[in-house]
């Protein structure tokens, strides 16, 4: 059962993760007719862009984050884009999206420049997270969890994020035993996804360096958050 705090936490994440979603505008982009690698890399370059505004609006929203140092706050940031936005593209493909999003979003990713060596580890991933069918609040307490991790680049104040990633990680615990009470391994399972998320997060490193070879640009807030340029 839920104490009166993690009741709290839990409808706070909740209400933030329903709120922060990729406008319907931009998201419905994703079904114009062009299929080039350069018209998808563009269209994905949007989504990404519109993914970073939407998840620092959610960060900001994690009860406790404002009160951390405020250079902390941006190193988590930094350091978790990559794989927060692996976990929503991940949630996004596998939730069945509006008509026809999730081929269309498959069919973009595949053929935007991004080699094969990443391509596969990228949908490997993306399918192991969908045999998990996570719940909602799973969904929005693991990306929370992610954003929470202590041992990024440049954090000072590891205790302090520590504390935090360990108030979400007792809440998710609990909403594992809750929603799948057969699996007891269920839990470990979600923390697994945690660490198959920071390969991919080096993948995704050199994914940028391939496509920066080719002369490919970023948004200035893809820049920033990914130190590109
Ligand atoms: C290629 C790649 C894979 C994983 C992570 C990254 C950062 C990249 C990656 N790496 O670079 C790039 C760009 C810059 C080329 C990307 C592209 O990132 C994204 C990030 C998010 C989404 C996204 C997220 C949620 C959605 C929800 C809905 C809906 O609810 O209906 N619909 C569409 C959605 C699209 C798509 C591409």
């Amino acid at each position: 059962s839920f104490t009166k705090e993690q009741q709290a936490l839990m409808k706070v994440i909740i209400d933030a993760y329903n709120k922060h979603q990729i406008p319907q505008d931009v998201a419905k982009k994703l079904l114009q007719d062009k299929y080039s690698t350069e018209e998808n890399f563009l269209l994905l370059t949007e989504m990404a862009t519109s993914q970073v505004q939407v998840l620092v609006e959610f960060t900001k929203n994690i009860p406790g984050f404002l009160s951390l140092d405020r250079e902390d706050q941006i190193a988590l940031l930094k350091g978790s884009a990559v794989e927060a936005m692996f976990l929503r593209s991940a949630q996004a493909l596998n939730k069945k999206m509006p008509i026809g999003h999730t081929e269309v979003l498959e069919e973009r990713i595949r053929k935007s420049g991004i080699s094969e060596e990443f391509i596969k580890p990228m949908f490997n991933f993306y399918k192991s997270i969908g045999e998990l069918h996570m719940v909602l609040e799973e969904q929005a307490l693991l990306t929370t969890i992610t954003i929470l991790t202590p041992d990024r680049p440049y954090v000072k104040d590891q205790p302090a994020v520590e504390r935090l990633q360990e108030t979400a990680l007792d809440l998710l615990r609990k909403m594992c035993v809750l929603h799948h009470p057969q699996e007891p391994q269920y839990f470990a399972r979600l923390l697994g996804r945690l660490t198959e998320l920071r390969t991919l997060s080096h993948y995704h490193a050199e994914m940028l360096a391939s496509w920066r070879v080719n002369d490919h640009k970023f948004t200035p807030l893809l820049c920033e958050i990914w130190d590109v340029q």
